[in-house]
């Protein structure tokens, strides 16, 4: 009888013998396919993560969000800060981050979240406690190899229970089991739309970054049958760093962003960066092009295409709307519409913000 315990048993540097037992051994899965989730389901998430002044600072200096009153004390009291908090795109990430071994491991793509809320600032130390729900679970008519699920999300303090930030998401999921479809979706490279879109003839730009100056374009543009829309002209180029390293940093473990062997198989054919990175990088444009006091809310954010390795994120800002009653003396809120689009100008993420602007002293 061979003791297969004996490490002489074996000898795995030899690639014959190594490529035998590679396929005889079953693998421990990670994640969960499609029928793992039944609407309705709760999920507690186990991975701990302690939000750190560090982590947040390598967020924001690596997607080029640069606010002081995420860095600096000074800052942080005049904007109405209890000390100096994390950044709330780095919150986000974090709280998304730890549902991933449990939601979207297997390998699913983000396509869009919506109903973002921030409920309180966070500071450096505290530690996380987050909940979803399964909210709706559906066949992919397109993508038999996948279904679409969507969770609502819960970020809280562990220690005090109270909710930081909350939100719906919405992923492909891969199936165990392909579905039966007839495949006839939305899967043909996209046919040209013969009509010409309807688009303004006039983008109007702001004059400056402060509340008054996004109200006084919008008035302008509504006399004048004009859209407040501009780009800005800061580009990132997506680098290991933002690829892989940004999400381990939040726990995020999606194959996605890290696993090149993996993904050479799945429709991005290459690791894809996580869309909390890509989203940021944009934001962190067109904040620079504004005076940001807090950040409020965010729906209908939508993954449009992959970032790849490579990949320069872009970002284009259209105005929706200004409401000088909403916010403290030293703000007004502001609805934008974000768009990223990369080297191609092709639209990579949207989503709707409203954030509260400064007002002119
Ligand atoms: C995946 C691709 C190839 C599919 O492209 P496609 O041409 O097959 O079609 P689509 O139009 O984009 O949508 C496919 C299906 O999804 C539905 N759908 C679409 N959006 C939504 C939404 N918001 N809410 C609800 N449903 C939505 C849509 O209605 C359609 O349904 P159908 O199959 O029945 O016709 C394409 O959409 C794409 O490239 N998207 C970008 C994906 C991406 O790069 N995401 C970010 C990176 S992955 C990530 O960050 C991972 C993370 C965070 O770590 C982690 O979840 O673990």
């Amino acid at each position: 009888m061979t003791d297969w315990s004996d490490p002489d048993a074996l000898d795995c540097s030899d690639e014959t013998t190594f490529d035998a037992l590679l396929d005889r051994a079953d693998t421990r899965e990670k994640g969960h396919y499609f029928e793992f989730f039944a609407e309705g389901d709760e999920l507690t998430h186990d991975p701990g993560l302690r939000l750190s002044r560090h982590g947040s600072e390598q967020w924001m200096g690596q997607t080029l969000n640069h606010d002081p009153a995420y860095w600096r004390s000074d800052t942080a009291r005049e904007r109405g800060f209890d000390g100096v908090p994390v950044h709330p795109d780095y919150l986000l990430a974090c709280v998304m981050g730890i549902t991933v071994e449990d939601l979207s491991e297997k390998g699913g793509y983000f396509l869009g979240r919506t109903d973002v809320e921030f409920h309180r600032p966070a500071r450096p130390g505290t530690e996380l406690a987050v909940t979803s729900r399964v909210v709706d679970t559906r066949t992919s008519s397109s993508r038999p190899a996948y279904g679409i699920v969507t969770w609502a999300t819960e970020g809280r303090d562990r220690e005090t229970g109270e909710t930081l930030v909350s939100y719906e998401r919405t992923n492909m999921i891969p199936r165990r089991e392909p579905a039966a479809t007839d495949g006839s979706g939305s899967m043909a490279d996209g046919e040209a739309d013969p009509e010409a879109p309807d688009i303004p003839d006039t983008l109007l730009t702001p004059d400056g970054g402060h509340f008054e100056d996004f109200r006084d374009a919008l008035e302008r543009a509504r006399e004048e049958q004009a859209a407040v829309a501009y780009r800005h002209e800061r580009g990132r180029t997506m680098d290991d760093q933002l690829v892989a390293g940004l999400p381990l940093a939040t726990l995020n473990t999606a194959r996605q962003h890290h696993n090149r062997d993996e993904m050479a198989d799945s429709p991005s054919g290459d690791i894809v960066a996580y869309g909390d990175v890509t989203r940021s990088i944009a934001l962190a444009h067109a904040r620079s092009d504004e005076a940001t006091y807090r950040e409020r809310r965010f729906e209908d954010e939508r993954f449009h295409s992959f970032v790849t390795l490579g990949d320069t994120i872009y970002g284009f800002t259209r105005v929706l709307d200004c409401d000088a009653d909403d916010g403290p003396e030293e703000a007004g809120a502001v609805t934008f519409e974000h768009v990223a689009f990369n080297q191609d100008s092709t639209p990579v993420y949207s989503g709707r913000r409203t954030a509260l602007v400064q007002r002119s002293q």
